[in-house]
């Protein structure tokens, strides 16, 4: 299981921007960091390198277990790493149980999984509207399911609470919580303040 993520020297571009240089960061087992910054700083950059969708044009990203042993990176994240992005890889036409279903299906949920996340969400009365007619904060809440469905270490959030109401930031701060008492690992890019204890990483400021 992943107990530590390693950011070492990495410089991000998109285009012919460079985003930010010489980033290092590194979070353990039970750590969540914040990471802030301007609109365009490059947070969502950041995430997604480290789920490995955008190549770094300098440094590394490295996954490590807890005998610090380093773990294969493309293991670690295709089981190991949960991203869930603004976009959120929700279907609209389908149903929301049916995306639970899917995701369920594609994740790998663990035994129940769909179900504690139904309750702890508080997805049931929206089982079967579909995703396109869900507001921005019930979309967010069934995306937010796969956290709880299958269970995956290291979390990558982008904006995760944004669309949530005060009711559900709560509830999902405490089930970032749990995540990190359980020994798991929370890299959020965030303009407001996360709801747990946070080291921030300003990622404009790497520059
Ligand atoms: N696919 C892409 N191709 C080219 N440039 C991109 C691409 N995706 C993002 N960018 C650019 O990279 C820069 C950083 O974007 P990014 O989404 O990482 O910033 P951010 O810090 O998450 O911003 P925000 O706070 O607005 O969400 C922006 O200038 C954006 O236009």
């Amino acid at each position: 299981m992943i107990h530590s993520l390693s950011l070492a020297s990495l410089t991000l571009a998109r285009g012919e921007r460079t985003l930010f240089r010489d980033l290092s960061l590194t979070l353990n087992a039970g750590e969540a960091v914040a990471l802030t910054g301007a609109n365009g700083a490059g947070k969502t950059s950041l995430l997604r390198a480290v789920a490995g969708f955008i190549r770094p044009e300098t440094g590394e990203v490295a996954f490590h277990d807890a005998d610090a042993n380093a773990i294969d990176p493309t293991e670690a994240r295709a089981r190991q790493v949960h991203m869930l992005g603004h976009l959120e890889g929700l279907k609209g036409a389908r149903t929301a149980r049916e995306e639970l279903a899917f995701q369920a299906g594609w994740l790998g949920q663990v035994h129940g999984g769909v179900d504690e996340a139904v309750q702890t969400l508080g997805l049931r009365p929206l089982l079967d509207l579909e995703v396109r007619k869900l507001s921005a904060g019930q979309r967010r809440r069934l995306a937010l399911a796969r956290l709880i469905a299958a269970p995956r270490a290291l979390w990558l959030l982008d904006e995760p609470l944004s669309p949530l109401d005060a009711r559900w930031r709560e509830a999902v701060g405490a089930l970032m919580t749990r995540h990190l008492d359980g020994g798991g690992l929370i890299l959020a890019a965030v303009h407001d303040p996360l709801p747990i204890p946070a080291r921030s990483v300003d990622v404009g400021a790497a520059r």
